[in-house]
């Protein structure tokens, strides 16, 4: 939208087709520094206007909706200043008069309040399984102990759908940090853990972005040396890194985005001048349409909390968010 130019094309049956199993972007969209700013929307809206463009899907994450959402407010004021400044003509105030806005959340964090999944997050679940899967050969091979790092800077759901399809023995999460001292509770554990089953792999998962309640960093190599030296254990450790954000997408990310992409399109044809900008989600198997700001709010609030080390709330928050309409 802001370069214009070549990058505005017509999507045809042939150029969406063959590309459902592929991950990442395939229109070539990436973060854009210029479109924070009010002059990199307004070169925006006039690539837009160009094109007789007044509806738009924008995937990705808060910061994408957000600043969707910024340019729907000031898309009147953008067409005046361009009409004023004689970049458009006169009539496009009234041809374009309307910006109408639907949001999809693409991340593989699956951190957006509002919806149950994002698009993305199932296909890094299903990556770091098989991953987890790999290196518990040679956990069990070795009878080593595995200490694994985990994406997600702000958000622990990865990890812990990880950890519950792994079997870990314990998962650190930014937001419910353990509770006292954590070194000293997580060799209880493992001692508890080896009484029943002498012959367990000890997996232990951690988040990116895990915290202990002081808000200090939770490392792997924190986890390693604690387990090395005083549970005299042999332990590795393995950050996953960007293999989880790629490869192909999973059969459950392509029918969500399917069905997410479809009702997106309903609700542009459905969109009337006054109707608020709004989300696709997840809502349990149903796909339902969010009021776009309440749920971008929602999620910077988590930010916000988390920020208070006011781990209840985030908790709260990361749940089911009825109470927020
Ligand atoms: N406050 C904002 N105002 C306008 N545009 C924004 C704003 N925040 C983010 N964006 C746009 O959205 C893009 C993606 O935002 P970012 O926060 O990096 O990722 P995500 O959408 O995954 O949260 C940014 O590069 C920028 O173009
Ligand atoms: O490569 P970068 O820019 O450090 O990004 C890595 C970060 O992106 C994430 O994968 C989330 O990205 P998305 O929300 O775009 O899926 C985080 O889990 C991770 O911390």
């Amino acid at each position: 939208m802001v370069d214009g130019g070549d990058n505005i094309v017509l999507a045809t049956w042939g150029s969406t087709s063959n590309i459902i199993h592929i991950g990442g972007t395939n229109i070539g969209s990436a973060r854009c520094t210029d479109f924070k700013d009010r002059p990199g929307r307004l070169r925006a809206a006039k690539n837009l206007t160009r094109h007789g463009i007044t509806n738009l899907i924008a995937i990705g994450g808060d910061g994408s909706l957000t600043g969707a959402n910024i340019f729907r407010q000031e898309w009147p004021s953008l067409l005046r200043e361009l009409v004023d400044k004689g970049e458009i003509p006169a009539d496009k105030m009234q041809c374009c008069a309307h910006l109408n806005i639907v949001g999809l959340v693409g991340s593989i964090d699956n951190d957006f309040c509002g919806t149950d999944m994002t698009i993305g997050v199932d296909s890094a679940l299903h990556r770091i399984t098989e991953a987890v899967d790999k290196i518990l050969t040679t956990a069990v091979s070795h009878k080593r102990a595995f200490v694994l790092e985990i994406m997600g800077r702000m958000c622990g759901y990865l990890p812990l759908v990880a950890g519950i399809s792994s079997e870990a023995t314990t998962i650190f999460i930014p937001e419910d940090p353990p509770q006292g001292d954590w070194r000293q509770s997580l060799c209880d554990h493992i001692r508890e853990r080896s009484k029943s089953d002498a012959r367990r792999t000890h997996l232990v998962l951690v988040a990116e972005g895990a915290i202990d309640r002081m808000g200090n960093s939770i490392r792997c190599v924190d986890v390693q040396r604690v387990l090395t030296e005083r549970m005299n254990m042999d332990v590795r450790v393995t950050v996953l890194g960007h293999v989880q954000r790629g490869g192909k997408a999973s059969a459950f990310d392509r029918i969500i985005a399917t069905r997410m992409g479809t009702e997106a399109v309903f609700a542009l044809m459905d969109a009337k001048p006054d109707t608020p900008a709004c989300v696709i989600c997840l809502d349990g198997m149903d796909i339902v349409r969010t009021p776009l700001m309440k749920a971008v709010e929602a999620t910077k609030m988590v930010g916000h909390k988390m920020n208070e080390q006011n781990f209840e709330e985030v908790v709260r928050l990361r749940g089911r968010w009825g109470h927020f309409l």
